[in-house]
């Protein structure tokens, strides 16, 4: 079985998979692999670099994440072109990450853009980590210092609205810091343990 876990920045998306993963379920992260592919794929670095132009990369040959951010955050058409060079590959690797992961009761896919569960993925079920975004907000101040507030700002008019991330819900976890967090994971744990062995 296979589920994803999305959710806006700041959301807590990767507090709740690491629950998921002190329980033992397999965690694909594909903010990071899509990070690492963008280091380690050719196909891909010859692809932005024609996008985004030779500053993409840093003189030492490293996906410049900071130029870029600065750059596609601010201009859908570029961010969407981005998404068209490297999601492809980020599919290809979850095949090959779950392919691997087959003996596993279930595994996590956490990302921060999803379809709902059957289109054009191959997940079962998906779950939204939802927070106020003051809450957000605040969270991402602290934990990135270099983001202004106007960058954490943009970033969020980039990604796709509450309404139609609930919209793609099976499941969903309030992190607001007033429900709390573990029973909530763990809730969900059991009941993807019994549909497992369905
Ligand atoms: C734009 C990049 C260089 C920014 O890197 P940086 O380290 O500064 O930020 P980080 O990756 O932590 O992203 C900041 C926030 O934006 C979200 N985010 C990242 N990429 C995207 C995107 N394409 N669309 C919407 N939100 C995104 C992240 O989940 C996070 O909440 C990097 O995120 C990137 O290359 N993104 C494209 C790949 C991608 O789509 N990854 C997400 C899932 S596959
Ligand atoms: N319930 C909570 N209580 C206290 N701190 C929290 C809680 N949930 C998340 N945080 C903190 O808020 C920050 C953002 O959480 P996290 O990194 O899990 O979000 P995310 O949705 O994965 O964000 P991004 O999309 O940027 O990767 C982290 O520093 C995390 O430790």
């Amino acid at each position: 079985m296979k589920i994803g876990v999305t959710g806006g920045i700041g959301s807590g998306k990767s507090i709740v998979c690491k629950v998921f993963a002190c329980l033992n379920i397999p965690v694909y992260d594909a903010d990071t692999r899509a990070k690492w592919l963008t280091n380690h794929d050719p196909e891909i670095r010859r692809a932005i670099q024609e996008l985004l132009g030779p500053d993409s990369y840093t003189e030492s040959g490293v996906y410049n994440r900071s130029y870029v951010s600065s750059l596609v955050f601010k201009n859908p058409d570029l961010l969407k072109k981005l998404n068209e060079i490297i999601h492809p590959a980020v599919g290809k690797d979850t095949d090959d990450w779950m392919g691997k992961h087959s003996d596993a009761p279930y595994v996590i896919k956490e990302a921060a853009i999803m379809n709902k569960a059957g289109a054009n993925n191959n997940l079962d079920f998906v779950i939204v980590v939802k927070a106020p975004v003051d809450l957000r907000l605040k969270r991402i101040k602290v934990r990135d210092e270099t983001r202004s507030e106007d960058e954490i700002r943009a970033i969020i008019e980039r990604q796709v609205s509450d309404e139609e991330r609930d919209s793609i819900a099976d499941f969903t976890i309030d992190n607001d810091e007033n429900a709390a967090l573990i029973p909530q994971v763990l809730k969900l744990h059991q009941l993807f343990l019994e549909k497992s062995t369905e």
